[in-house]
């Protein structure tokens, strides 16, 4: 595949107080549905606008089709970019705001008006062509700015946080319709957004940016199972990972202790440090009753959730943890629970770097 847009070493200081990014590098490929996910503030927005040429890179390249465009002005990038807040004209007609662009680059007026024409059907306005924005739902506003990137027929598409104005329902529903478009339409996509779920459902590859560094570059499934550090690990998932201090044996390096003295797991690999901390996801707890001489934990409070529910419990080390079961369960706050550990757990350093056992998913509990 051919790369389209690649980041060299990029560094952004707004002034000396302000370092936004350092060091930030990666390969978008043709094509490819590419996200930029991390907490607000972490310099998402930035990056998309370095990108774009609005915001000047302090150190670094951006390349396109293998060009540094760092002196290009935005215009000559030949990329389309949405915004949030759609940044459509008012006192215009839905036809009018997507063919804005193109009349101000002087196409001719029937390839305006086919281009125009076949942008508002993909997203499905053209019944709404002659309306106002201020005539128009959120979800339909932000098809004129789709429509809008659509006509414009650039094959690079930046897209910052399109969703965010939404309901949670509409969210998902154009969710679809964005990722339906971009693979219709072989859009390369950049797409900053700060949930975790988009990132997930959408992309093809990535970008998990916090604390001015690129924490990981993946796939969705990459970064869900083998997460660079903690910080990737409890970003992804709902409800969030725990993560558990644990020790090895002084006897039996192959053995565990994790969190309170009764939560023993046997390992097929010798554990390489003494002290770590293992991620174990909400749904590989189990959790059972039990009276209080054999529990190691008590309920806080649950969360029931239509098809499971959600176990906030404390074990009898002070470790608050959250165990997502099946079905209807109801406990009593402060019921003696029983709380053991499944397979697939990830290891980390006391850096919060994840350690690669090779053979981490097979324990023995
Ligand atoms: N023009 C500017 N001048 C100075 N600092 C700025 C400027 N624009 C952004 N910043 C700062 O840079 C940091 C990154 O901002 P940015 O908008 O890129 O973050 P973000 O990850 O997109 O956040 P959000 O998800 O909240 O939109 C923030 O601390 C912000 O206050």
């Amino acid at each position: 595949m051919d790369v389209s847009i690649s980041l060299r070493n990029i560094r952004k200081d707004y002034d000396s107080q302000t370092e936004v990014l350092k060091d930030v590098s990666a390969d978008v490929q043709t094509g490819e549905f590419f996200v930029i996910v991390g907490p607000s503030g972490c310099g998402k927005s930035t990056l998309l606008r370095m990108i774009a040429g609005l915001t000047p890179i302090t150190d670094g390249d951006v390349l396109i089709n293998d060009k540094v465009v760092n002196d290009l002005p935005p215009k000559a990038r030949k990329l389309t970019m949405v915004f949030q807040n759609y940044a459509l004209y008012p006192f215009q007609t839905v036809w009018d705001n997507v063919a804005f662009g193109l009349k101000a680059r002087k196409l001719n007026q029937s390839d305006i008006q086919h281009r125009v024409d076949h942008a508002l059907e993909m997203v499905n306005l053209t019944e709404f062509s002659k309306r106002k924005p201020r005539e128009l739902s959120g979800g339909q506003r932000q098809r004129v700015a789709l429509a809008r990137a659509v006509a414009s027929d650039a094959e690079i598409c930046l897209m910052d946080e399109p969703l965010s104005n939404l309901d949670a329902q509409l969210r998902i529903k154009m969710r679809q319709e964005i990722y339906n478009l971009q693979r219709k339409l072989g859009l390369t996509l950049i797409y900053v957004t700060h949930d975790q779920v988009e990132a997930m459902t959408m992309a093809d590859h990535i970008m998990v940016l916090n604390d001015q560094h690129v924490q990981q570059i993946g796939t969705p499934s990459d970064i869900y199972q083998h997460p660079a550090n903690e910080f990737v690990a409890q970003f992804f998932g709902t409800p969030q990972i725990n993560i558990l201090p644990a020790k090895r044996s002084s006897e039996n390096d192959h053995l565990l202790t994790i969190a309170s003295d009764d939560i023993e797991i046997a390992l097929d690999e010798a554990v390489p440090v003494a002290e770590l901390r293992v991620g174990v996801r909400p749904d590989q707890l189990r959790v059972s009753r039990t009276d209080s001489v054999e529990s190691n934990a008590v309920v806080k409070n649950t969360e029931f959730l239509g098809d499971e529910t959600i176990v906030y419990a404390t074990l009898n080390s002070g470790d608050n943890i959250r165990a997502v079961i099946s079905g209807q369960v109801s406990f009593r706050a402060y019921e003696p629970i029983k709380v053991t550990i499944g397979s697939n757990l990830l290891f980390f350093n006391n850096q919060g770097q994840r350690i690669a056992l090779s053979k981490e998913e097979v324990v023995h509990a």
